[in-house]
């Protein structure tokens, strides 16, 4: 994508042995989401005012300041540009940078179009589109975050005034957490106990003004600020997370989000006949994008890794030659690769993920909720599968730098700063995948009762078949089947749901139970989400895909995705009785196999990215390649080198230095 000086990379280019134009398209999703992307992202790599590589520098207050001045110039264009949502979403995209403008558009707005009534939605957001207010999601509390009935936040109505009294009644009930809350929040959907005549209806939203519109100043009963620096420099510290106490705080009843419950002038409660998990809507819709974002991160750390890998040599000179470029160890292509392919799976499975919950959303607004439980399984175990295996992913990738992977120059530790509160955030990960598991559970309870699971269980109606099958696969050349590739992981995800719900039944407590089997239950699970990932991979490859060689990439690329989770899962496999050790060798074989076809692939599959140098902000990940002349320049920029002797000699160094030579003189 970078024009301009020598590419030290060329010679990789010129090995590849596919459409890289095209292949950038499939990445994109289609032409027009490509076009878009590089249209966005070149115009924030060109304008100095999105410039990042200084981030790591600057305090917290300069740091956050600087945030907001990105956030005002972001919207100041897309104003004068009059730039599309897609757009827009791509500019925040490639500003890559945390702001309060997240929670405002991700969750804030979604909130109220999900929770609100048809007058809250004409009352509330034409102000939030307008950003005449600006909303955060607080929910958490700093007691409870995972546990959402568990929080004591309260909302009583006052019939005399026809208003909620909003109340903080304990240190623990204090919100916690909620991002752009601590220094810009006008508003916040914030989710407390709804008590009418003295009976606790449970957790619900409302939509609470914290601060002056005139000049800021938290209103009357409110305490607000931020909880204080997180992991890492720069990294998610651009975001004002906050805590909020609320002393007996007066709202009018029309703010409590009414979609799901009512309560009435009169104080009576009214139960629509919307589910009550709607609530947790907002909580589905980002899990969906987080999934998205998950195959942008790991791409990106896998792009600095893979063209870094190409550049280094180390070893393996033969005759004064060049040393061995490290990509063509083997090992460095068995830690590399599963994550190249990885990135490729979650992108696939991220464009499904939207799909179902662009359908579930229209059914919804049809009073059609059938496919809820369907899509918080699916948002849920995905989110927690892609997350874990990202932020883990990322580390590999620092390793896979060697020593300068370590450098903040890289970009990987920022990087890995900003990513893994992705495995807490909008769900903790094992939180999420036991919400999973009970999915898988009741859903196996019901295998033989005439209800045919559908959708991603749809597998487990041929259970007869999946828990007896034997594997077919005999030479390594079977691995490549999709459907002996499928059968398999159905099988394993299967038998493990099926051992899981015979221990429970042991159980006269099926709670205690499961609480009990809770680590068995989560590997379940993350083989049923796994199943997901390589299913919608082999789906996406039976479309009609264009571009020379393209399509083959991709084949290649998912079997390395499913084989090397069965290398590495092949514990499960081979308990379970859905492979021999003889067809786990044959799959390992297979796997080195195509691990030669991906390397001399390798580069132009991290081009199809199209990532600039500017989203990148990495030395090592460079399209150019021309890695250590920019960081020889580089390191000479650091601050500590402005001067050749550093602050501090004349107090704290020379004295030491004088003392040992007088001890020496002694
Ligand atoms: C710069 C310029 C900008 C310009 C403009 C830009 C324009 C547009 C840009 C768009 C940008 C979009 C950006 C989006 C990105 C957003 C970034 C976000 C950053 C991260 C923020 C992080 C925020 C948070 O963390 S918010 C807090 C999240 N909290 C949690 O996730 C809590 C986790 N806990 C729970 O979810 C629950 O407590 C749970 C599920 C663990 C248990 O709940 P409960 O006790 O009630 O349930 P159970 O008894 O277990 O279950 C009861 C029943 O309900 C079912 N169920 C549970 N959850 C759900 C659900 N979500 N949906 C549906 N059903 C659910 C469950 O299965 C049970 O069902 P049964 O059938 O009864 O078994
Ligand atoms: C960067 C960041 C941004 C955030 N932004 C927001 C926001 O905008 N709005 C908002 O409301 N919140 C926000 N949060 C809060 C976030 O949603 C919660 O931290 C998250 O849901 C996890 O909850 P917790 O902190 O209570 O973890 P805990 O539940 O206390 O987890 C601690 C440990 O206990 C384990 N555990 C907990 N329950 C169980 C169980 N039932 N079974 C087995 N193990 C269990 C977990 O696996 C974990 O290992 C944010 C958090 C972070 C880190």
């Amino acid at each position: 994508m970078e024009g301009g000086g020598v590419d030290h990379l060329a010679e990789e280019r010129q090995k590849s042995r596919f459409d890289v134009d095209e292949m950038k398209i499939v990445w994109a999703g289609s032409r027009h989401a490509f076009e878009v992307s590089d249209r966005v992202a070149r115009l924030v790599a060109s304008d100095p005012a999105f410039r990042k590589d200084n981030r790591n520098l600057l305090s917290r207050k300069e740091l956050f300041k600087n945030t907001l001045r990105k956030a005002a110039y972001a919207w100041k264009r897309i104003m004068e540009l009059r730039l599309t949502e897609e757009e827009a979403a791509k500019l925040r995209f490639f500003i890559d940078e945390p702001a309060y403008t997240d929670l405002h558009w991700g969750m804030f707005v979604p909130a109220i179009k999900g929770q609100g009534t048809e007058e809250q939605q004409q009352k509330w957001l034409p102000l939030a589109y307008k950003m005449q207010i600006i909303g955060c999601y607080a929910q958490t509390e700093l007691g409870h975050g995972s546990n959402v009935q568990g929080l004591e936040t309260t909302a009583t109505f006052d019939p005399q005034t026809d208003e909620f009294i909003i109340n903080s009644p304990t240190l623990t009930s204090s919100k916690w957490w909620p991002g752009g809350l601590g220094k810009v929040s006008t508003h916040a959907v914030a989710y407390a106990r709804l008590i009418v005549n003295g009976q606790d209806h449970g957790v619900h939203g409302f939509i609470v003004q914290l601060r002056s519109l005139d000049d800021h100043m938290p209103l009357p009963g409110i305490t607000v600020g931020d909880i204080g620096m997180k992991f890492g420099s720069g990294a998610y510290n651009t975001m004002d997370n906050g805590v909020l106490r609320f002393d007996h705080v007066r709202i009018p009843r029309n703010q409590m989000l009414m979609r799901v419950l009512q309560v009435t002038r009169e104080g009576k409660v009214v139960q629509s006949d919307v589910p009550r998990q709607l609530i947790y809507g907002t909580m589905v819709y980002v899990r969906q994008t987080i999934v998205s974002d998950a195959s942008s991160a790991l791409s990106r750390a896998v792009c600095i890794a893979t063209r870094y890998s190409a550049v280094r040599r180390q070893f393996g000179s033969q005759k004064g030659g060049p040393e061995t470029q490290v990509i063509d160890y083997k090992t460095q292509q068995s830690r590399l690769f599963p994550l190249l392919a990885s990135a490729y799976a979650f992108r696939f499975v991220g464009e499904w993920l939207k799909w179902l919950y662009t359908d579930v959303t229209q059914r919804l607004q049809a009073n059609d909720f059938s496919t809820l439980p369907e899509a918080h399984a699916c948002t849920a175990g995905l989110k927690s599968l892609t997350t874990s295996a990202t932020a883990d992913a990322i580390e590999e990738c620092r390793k896979l730098c060697g020593g300068h992977g370590y450098l903040t120059s890289s970009g990987l530790p920022e990087l890995f700063a900003v990513y893994i509160p992705a495995c807490t955030y909008e769900g903790d990960n094992t939180v999420l995948l036991l919400q999973v598991a009970r999915f898988l559970m009741k859903t196996v309870s019901q295998l033989g009762s005439g209800k045919q699971p559908v959708g991603s269980t749809a597998y487990m109606s041929r259970a007869e078949h999946l828990m007896q099958c034997r594997c077919s696969a005999q030479r390594v050349e079977d691995w490549l089947k999709p459907d002996v590739v499928l059968e398999a992981f159905e099988a394993r995800a299967l038998r493990m749901s099926v051992a899981c719900a015979q221990n429970l039944s042991k159980f006269s407590n099926p709670e205690e139970g499961f609480a009990e089997l809770s680590a068995d239950l989560a590997e379940a699970a993350i083989a049923h989400c796994q199943l997901i990932v390589v299913s919608k991979f082999v789906e996406k490859l039976q479309q009609d895909i264009p571009g020379q060689g393209v399509k083959q990439q991709l084949q290649t690329l998912c079997f390395v995705y499913s084989l090397h989770l069965l290398h590495k899962h092949q514990g499960d496999f081979l308990s379970t009785g859905c492979i021999t050790p003889k067809q786990a060798s044959l799959a390992n074989e297979q796997l080195r196999s195509l691990y030669s076809q991906v390397r001399p692939n390798a580069i132009a599959l991290v081009d199809a990215f199209n990532y600039t140098d500017h989203y990148l902000g990495s030395v090592l990940g460079r399209y150019d390649g021309n890695v250590y002349p920019t960081l020889y320049e580089d390191a000479w920029k650091d601050p500590l080198n402005d001067s050749v002797v550093p602050d501090g000699y004349h107090e704290y160094l020379r004295p030491v230095l004088k003392q040992q030579l007088r001890n020496a003189r002694l």
